[in-house]
Parts: structure tokens; sequence; C-alpha cells
């Protein structure tokens, strides 16, 4: 296992001027030996490209990537000693599963007797024991790419495993039990292990840290408590949470902040800088208040929506809309009422030029 210090860019083409030319913007990065990260963001952000960039199949344009302190920026995924699993299964069909399992073993050479006891346990983990003496060109889809799973974890010398979207061919059902399959798998056997993926329940219930990328950027690494908390960047609000957090425009001068024309005392002991500021605050945490209370804003109520485990309120303040979950116990307001929803409170956060500045 290794501690892998990335300190790169990346640009695709030759000769890059401007941010969007850059694939990953320069980037200053440490992933911890034996911790399970995911990179998360959305199609064309930079994921892949930085996780090719780990294993070697791809050499940054610019900068260097460490293991444990050795430069290994021109080595071979082979001479990093790389497992990767991809998201789509690569196994050999004409193998039985035991056979596909201890290959990697095999071609390191692995005495037989630990290959035995590794693919074993392995398929035990994989809830595939039953299935070690099966040809691979007999299963499903889901079953080879729990092969190929299976191939990514069996060694116990890697030096990180890479996930690049391996679930996407799983069927549902099986996905939500094959993510808490590899984290399990992840306290038991300790292997570094960074996971691609757009699906943020994949990220969050995978990853002890998860690297949220928006445009070549890697905007927060965190846990998905501080991720939903405290996002850094307007973007994490955004794009974790169903539904994302609500922004409103805002202006702070001595205590008073100014929003959509009403004005609002801050609170004393939040620290504010003065001039324009986007106001942050998730669905969860905007309750409906009584009318007058201290840090509300008077609303329109456009839709209730019983969800089953909450209720979701669309408000509109003027152009803006917002929502608000509710416990499904609590008094529904029904379209076209005015509420007063409470913008200000500890769970609000303000952010400037989109970073988290209190
Ligand atoms: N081989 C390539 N040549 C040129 N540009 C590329 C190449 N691979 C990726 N890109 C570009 O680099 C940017 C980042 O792509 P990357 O595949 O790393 O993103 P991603 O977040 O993994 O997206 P996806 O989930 O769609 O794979 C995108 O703008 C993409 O078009």
């Amino acid at each position: 296992m290794a501690r892998i210090e990335l300190d790169l860019a990346h640009a695709y083409k030759a000769n890059p001027q401007r941010d969007e030319d850059y694939a990953l913007l320069p980037l200053k990065m440490t992933f911890e030996d034996g911790g399970a990260y995911a990179l998360l963001g959305p199609s064309g952000c930079g994921k892949t490209t930085m996780l090719n960039i780990m294993s070697g199949l791809l050499q940054p344009s610019q900068g260097s990537v460490m293991f444990d302190g050795r430069d290994v920026t021109r080595l071979s995924p082979q001479q990093r000693n790389i497992a990767q699993v991809f998201q789509f299964p690569v196994i050999y069909d004409t193998m039985t599963v035991a056979q596909n399992l201890a290959f990697p073993l095999k071609n390191r050479k692995v005495p037989a007797a630990e290959i035995q006891k590794r693919v074993g346990r392995i398929a035990e983990m994989l809830e595939m024991s039953h299935q070690l003496d099966m040809r691979a060109a007999g299963l499903s889809a889901d079953q080879k790419q729990k092969i190929s799973l299976g191939r990514g974890l069996v060694r116990s010398d890697v030096s990180a495993v890479l996930f690049d979207e391996p679930l996407t061919v799983i069927d549902p059902h099986l996905k939500w039990q094959l993510r808490r399959k590899l984290k399990q798998i992840h306290h038991e056997l300790k292997l570094t292990l960074i996971y691609v993926t757009h699906d943020q329940v994949e990220a969050l219930t995978f990853a002890d840290e998860v690297v949220v990328m928006t445009r070549g950027r890697a905007v927060q690494v965190g846990p998905a408590e501080a991720l939903f908390e405290r996002p850094a960047h307007t973007f994490v609000g955004h794009f974790i949470g169903s539904p994302g957090m609500n922004f409103l425009p805002a202006q702070h001068e001595a205590g008073k902040l100014q929003v959509l024309n009403q004005t609002l005392d801050v609170s004393a002991g939040r620290a504010l800088p003065a001039g324009p500021l986007t106001l942050g605050i998730r669905p969860e945490y905007l309750a409906l208040s009584a009318a007058g209370e201290a840090g509300t804003l008077p609303a329109q109520v456009q839709r209730v929506q019983d969800i089953g485990t909450y209720l979701m309120v669309t408000s509109q303040i003027g152009e803006h809309s917002l929502k608000s979950r509710l416990s499904p116990e609590a008094a529904a307001p029904s379209p076209g009422d005015t509420v007063h929803l409470q913008v200000l409170g500890s769970h609000t956060c303000f952010y400037q030029n989109e970073a988290l500045v209190s």
C-alpha cells in the first residue's frame, strides 16, 4: 500500500493557454495509505484523467506523482503495482471463476497455497464461493463484474486499487449490496482504494473521504458530513444533497445583511466580510417559522409534495425558488400561503466568489 501524492496539471492539448484547455488545473493532493477515497463530479470534470494519472495509464503534462515519497511519474501501471477495475468486466471467459481470480497472483508468482487461500477469501467476501468452478462465459454481466472486482482486490501487495465507475453494469439492487461489501472489504483488507463515480450516493456510502471535482478542479476533499454541513464551495452545496443547497444573493455591511430587499441582523459572533455574498442553506435546515421572527424572509408557497419520508415545500421569494425538507409530521402549508423562511441560523453558510467564508 502506498501514500499517493499528486502535484500536477494535465492538458490533453499542446500549449494550453486558458483554464478551459486543462482537463486538470494545477492541484496538490495526498491520498493516505489505506484510505478509501471517491472522486466525485459530473461528466467531464476530470475524474478519469486523475485516476489514469495515478495508475500510470496517462502521464501528466506537468508535475509529478509520488508513491511513498518515490517519484513514479514515468513508471507504467505494472511498475507502480496498481490494480485497476473498469466500468466493464475484464475477465477471461474460457477460465473458471477461481482461475480468473487467481490470475493476477499467478502472474506475480505467488505460491500455490497462498493463491488458494487468497482466492478463497475474496470469493467468500464477494459471495462467489459456490461459483468458483464455473466457467466465466456462462455467468451474467453482474457476476462477471464481481469477478473483475475480485481480481482487483485479490492481491495484498498492490500500491492501490483504482475503480472507474465499476458498478455501472450492475443491477440496482445488487449495486447497493456491492457498495456495502466494498466498504466492508476495505475495513478488513486495509487497501488504499480510490473510486471514481458521478453518483453522490455511491461516493458517500463507499468513501471515508470524497474528492468533489468540477471543471478540472478538486474543490473540496472531506468526509460526507463536512460536505453536507460545511460545503467549502458553492458547487459542493449544489451537487451534494437531494435536492442541493438553496442560494440567495446577499450584501453585508456592519452587521446588517441585505437579502432580496429585506434587512436582517447578523447574529453577534458571526464574522462576515463586507460586500456581496451568497447565502447558502440546505433544504433540511430551511425551516418555516412564525411571522416576524428574527432571521426570516417572507415567501409564497408554490408546491407541497409528500415524498413519503418527508415533505418537500417549494417557496418563492421574487424570482428565487427555495426548497424546504420538512418532517412528514410537520404542519404542512398550502400552495399560495405566505410563510416565513428561517434563512439565518447556525447551519447557514456564506460564500464569496464561490468559496466558503463563514
Ligand atoms: N484522450 C483525450 N483527449 C482529449 N481530451 C480528453 C481525452 N480524455 C478526456 N478528455 C477531456 O478531458 C476532460 C476531462 O475528462 P475526464 O474523462 O477525465 O472526465 P470525467 O470526469 O472522468 O468524465 P466522465 O465521467 O464522462 O468520464 C473532458 O473535457 C474531456 O473531454
